[in-house]
This record gives C-alpha cells, sequence and structure tokens, in this order.
C-alpha cells in the first residue's frame, strides 16, 4: 500500500531537508509512536518498526531533546537484512516540551509538527483556571496555534457561559465547548486535524483526549478509561504518545496525563498566555517592571481599576517565578557540566 504523505503534513520544507540525505536505501517517514531506542514510523510504502542509528544516538547523548518523538519527520534507511535505522530527524517547525522534574534539567520532546495544540480541560467538575493558563502557556510556547477545548460539555447546564468567562484566561484563543456524547462541536474539531494539519492534544489524565481521537478517528484506537470515583479524578491509562491517523487525512496526537509537564526556561510562551498583562506591561514606567511594587507600574492601576482580576497577576507571578527557578536551574546545570570537563584534563 503507498501513503500520500501530504495527507500527513510533508511539505516542501520538509522536502528540501530531507534531499541532503537522500539516497536508494532511504525513506521519508513520520513517526506514530517513539519507545526506548524503537519508533512506529509511516513512510510512503507503510508502517514499519525503526531502530535508531549511531549517529541519532550520540547527538542525542549531549541532549536528549534530539532523540525522535511522535510527530517527527525522520530519515529511515533500509538495510539489506531488512532492518531499518533512523538516520536523522528533519528539523521541528513546533515541539512540546516536557521539563523532567529531576535535577537534569533539560527537556524532553513530547510532541512534534503540530500545527494545533489543544489544552483540553473537563467542563466538569470546575475547570482549573490555573491548569488552563499552565498548559496554554506551554501550547503557546510550543509555536502552534493554540485552542481551548472544554469537554463534556453535555454535563454542563451553561457551557457556552463557561465558555465566554474562560475567554478572558485565554487572549487569542479559540474556546470551543465539546461534547463527543453529544456530537457537538466535534467537527469544528476536525478542521484542525484536517488532511495535511496535526492536532496535538493537552490535558489531565481523564480530561477526554482518548473519547475525542476515537470520535476523530470514527474507531476506536485508544483506551478509554472508565471512571470509577464519583468526583471526576480519572486514573492515570495513556502512558504512551501516539500520532493517530485520520481516515480521510490528518493526524491527531495524544500526549499523556500532564503529571510532570511544565514550562522551560523562555519566558516567550507566558507573555504570549498572558497577552492581557503584557500589553498593559508595555505602559509600566521600567523595562523590566516585575508588576510588584515599582513606581509607575501600569499593572498595578489596572489590578486596583478593576480592569485586571487580581488572580491572573498571581497565576502570572506563580508562572513566572517557576521559569526563574528554572532557568537558574540550568545556568548551575550547565556550569556543573563545564567543570566537569574541566576536571577531567
Ligand atoms: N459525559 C461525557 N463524558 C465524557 C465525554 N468524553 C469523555 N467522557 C468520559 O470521561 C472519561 C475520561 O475519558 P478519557 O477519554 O479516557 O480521558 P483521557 O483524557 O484520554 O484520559 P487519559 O487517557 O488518562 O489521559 C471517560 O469515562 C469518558 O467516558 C463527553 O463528551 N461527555
Ligand atoms: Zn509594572
Amino acid at each position: 500500500m503507498s501513503h500520500d504523505l501530504s495527507r500527513l503534513g510533508w511539505d516542501e520544507t520538509f522536502a528540501s531537508a530531507y534531499r541532503r540525505f537522500d539516497r536508494s536505501d532511504a525513506s521519508a517517514g513520520r513517526v506514530l509512536r517513539a519507545d526506548r531506542g524503537v519508533c512506529t514510523v509511516l513512510d510512503a510504502t507503510g508502517v514499519t518498526r525503526a531502530s535508531l542509528a549511531g549517529g541519532v544516538l550520540l547527538t542525542a547523548a549531549g541532549d536528549p531533546s534530539r532523540l525522535p518523538c511522535a510527530g517527527d519527520w525522520v530519515v529511515l534507511r533500509h538495510w539489506p537484512d531488512r532492518r531499518v535505522t533512523i538516520e536523522g530527524v528533519l528539523p521541528r517547525r513546533t515541539t512540546l516540551i516536557r521539563r523532567t522534574s529531576d535535577k537534569d534539567s533539560t527537556g524532553q520532546v513530547l510532541a512534534a509538527n503540530m500545527d494545533t495544540v489543544a489544552v483540553v480541560e473537563p467542563i466538569h467538575p470546575e475547570p482549573d483556571d490555573a491548569r488552563i493558563e499552565r498548559l496554554l502557556a506551554l501550547a503557546w510556547e510550543s509555536g502552534a496555534q493554540p485552542l481551548l477545548l472544554l469537554t463534556k460539555s453535555d454535563t454542563s447546564a451553561d457551557p457556552e457561559a463557561v465558555a465566554r468567562q474562560l475567554a478572558e484566561l485565554a487572549p487569542g484563543v479559540p474556546v470551543l465547548p465539546i461534547s463527543v456524547r453529544r456530537h457537538h462541536n466535534i467537527d469544528a474539531v476536525r478542521e484542525h486535524a484536517r488532511p495535511g494539519r496535526t492536532l496535538a492534544l493537552l490535558g489531565r489524565s481523564g480530561a477526554g483526549k482518548s473519547t475525542l481521537v476515537n470520535a476523530l478517528a470514527g474507531t476506536p484506537v485508544m483506551p478509554v478509561q472508565q471512571i470509577r470515583d464519583v468526583d471526576g479524578k480519572g486514573r492515570h491509562t495513556t502512558a504512551y504518545r501516539n500520532l493517530v491517523l485520520l481516515p480521510n487525512g490528518g493526524a491527531v496526537l495524544d500526549t499523556p496525563g500532564i503529571r510532570g509537564v511544565g514550562l522551560l526556561d523562555t519566558a516567550e510562551g507566558l507573555d504570549r498566555a498572558f497577552a492581557d498583562i503584557a500589553d498593559i506591561a508595555a505602559r509600566c514606567r521600567f523595562d523590566d517592571c516585575r508588576h510588584d511594587s515599582e513606581p509607575g507600574c501600569a499593572v498595578a492601576v489596572a489590578v486596583a481599576g478593576g480592569s485586571l482580576a487580581p488572580r491572573r497577576l498571581a497565576s502570572w507571578r506563580k508562572l513566572r517565578h517557576e521559569i526563574e527557578v528554572e532557568s537558574a536551574r540550568q545556568t548551575a546545570r550547565l556550569a556543573g557540566a563545564a567543570g566537569n570537563r574541566r576536571r577531567r584534563h
């Protein structure tokens, strides 16, 4: 069977990056699933299992973010003994990164080359504002277009009102209440996974991601968890990350429950997720105003005047603090690595 890779998002940019690897025993493919050392990859001839070539392993030893992940476009090499290896990862257009919570402060790439990153939050029980803000910052940081999906809209008396309220947390982000059960707004979601497009889902366990993937695919491709407890807290079921191909083209990426998914060390995602605060901050007297108690702080004026919610500023402060801690850790790690190198000489 031959697959038309353009339905999966293959385009001229990827094709030109691929050209310098091109040889008769090579092919281009997209990673559907990445396990330790082995990837499931789709190329024009079908699905294969591929191991990592020495060069890829070597690069990744110094920087784990260079390991192939779900959504990556890779160069496959087909050996005479039928083995298949991944010889290279083509430059990524967008990336979702998880900051590992251990001391080693490098990021792990969860998913690559998605066009839209949907933050998935159940409308019931009460949506968690802080989690939405955090995940939206991560979505912005990925470089893809963020989207906020409020799942299980059938469990809310007035989903549109909840959506309007939450839109304040999400400047510049479309907010969509959806229900798989009632088939509410599912076609609107499908637009983001139309042929050539990739939609990634980011949300806590039990948010309804697998149910949505199955609805988009039109057939069960992911296990859906049975919620046993009455308060709606789910068990953790999805431990892997899969790129699911939709029957009509397009793809959906499910990322696991978000425990441990954090921000990396850049403030860019934060600035975009909090564009309302960034706009006001442009009028602060000092360029590097921290909106604590500096004179001439426009953000403090906005809070006092009621045009900016105090909890919104509190969320911004908390996430900014995390980013600062994280970048300090990275600096320390880099300094430590340099020290180790010196000692070895
Ligand atoms: N009422 C209602 N329940 C839904 C809807 N979508 C999903 N659910 C339920 O929510 C629960 C969790 O759904 P999952 O799809 O397994 O959640 P998940 O985000 O994939 O969870 P993990 O796999 O743990 O990451 C299941 O019991 C679903 O039946 C919906 O539209 N309406
Ligand atoms: Zn200020």
